[in-house]
């Protein structure tokens, strides 16, 4: 796929070094007229979910597209499972996908490691989001030292498939995750669902999910219409919202 594919009515800004392409897009939203998608070779103080850091080094993926998104927060939300299916499809173009599988909520494995990771931020009310930025990071070329996830160490699509460039990839990405954004506005959700079952990582297969409350071990039957992830155990159906996921 070349850069001429870029979408149509989506802005692409490209810097040097940030603190945080994600505190980038908080910063240019009050004057955003359309979507935009903002990389930046280095970032300073790059942010993961849950508060954690996010370490960047030159030469992987660093970009957050921010868009002013209709619906509210539950609807931006599931913006996250679009952000993992377009990340899967731009990683299947340079690396064999049966490698590759989408974990719940929002990271995408390569040969069981991790080697993309979402996150979502927004500002507005429950009625109407004023802007919603969906952060990417993706281990193109270099695996990040010294992180602490060891169930899910990191990994990089270099050393499973091809040496892509930030550019390469980010042009590759924007093209698919407007795919995703016109399936959700045509077949809404439940196809956008449908896929990303296709391609998660465990379904069916009895896996842990640690809440902030508990832990809880059981099938991994689905996801539900808002994205909550359903295990299944003796006691019946579990619904949940949030937590971290693991393998046994
Ligand atoms: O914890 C995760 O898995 C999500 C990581 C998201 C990292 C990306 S890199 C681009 C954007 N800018 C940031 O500061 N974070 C996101």
């Amino acid at each position: 796929m070349s850069t001429d594919l870029w979408p149509e009515g989506v802005d692409r800004i490209i810097l040097d070094e940030v603190d945080s392409t994600m505190a980038e897009a908080a910063r240019l939203a009050p004057e955003l007229k359309r979507p935009a998608w903002i990389m930046a070779h280095r970032q300073t103080a790059a942010r993961g979910r849950q508060g954690r850091a996010w370490q960047n080094p030159e030469g992987n993926l660093a970009a957050t597209l921010l868009m002013r998104p209709l619906g509210g927060p539950a609807d931006a939300a599931l913006r996250s499972f679009m952000a993992a299916n377009a990340l899967f499809e731009t990683l299947a173009l340079h690396v064999d996908r049966t490698k590759l599988a989408v974990k719940w909520p929002n990271d995408v494995l390569l040969s069981g490691g991790k080697v993309a990771g979402i996150l979502l931020e927004s500002m507005g009310t429950a009625q109407g989001l004023d802007w919603l930025a969906i952060g990417v990071g993706v281990n193109l070329v270099a695996v990040p030292e010294g992180v602490q996830d060891a169930a899910f160490p990191p990994t990089s699509l270099a050393k499973h498939g091809d040496a892509v460039s930030p550019e390469e990839f980010l042009a590759e990405l924007s093209a698919n995750y407007a795919t995703e954004e016109a399936i959700f506005a045509e077949l809404g959700f439940a196809r956008i669902r449908e896929d990303w079952l296709k391609r998660a990582a465990r379904l069916g297969e009895v896996i842990t999910a640690r809440t902030s409350r508990e832990e809880i071990t059981g099938t991994f039957e689905s996801i539900d219409e808002a994205g909550n992830l359903i295990l299944r155990t003796p006691k019946g159906a579990h619904v949940i919202t949030a937590a971290d996921v693991y393998f046994s």
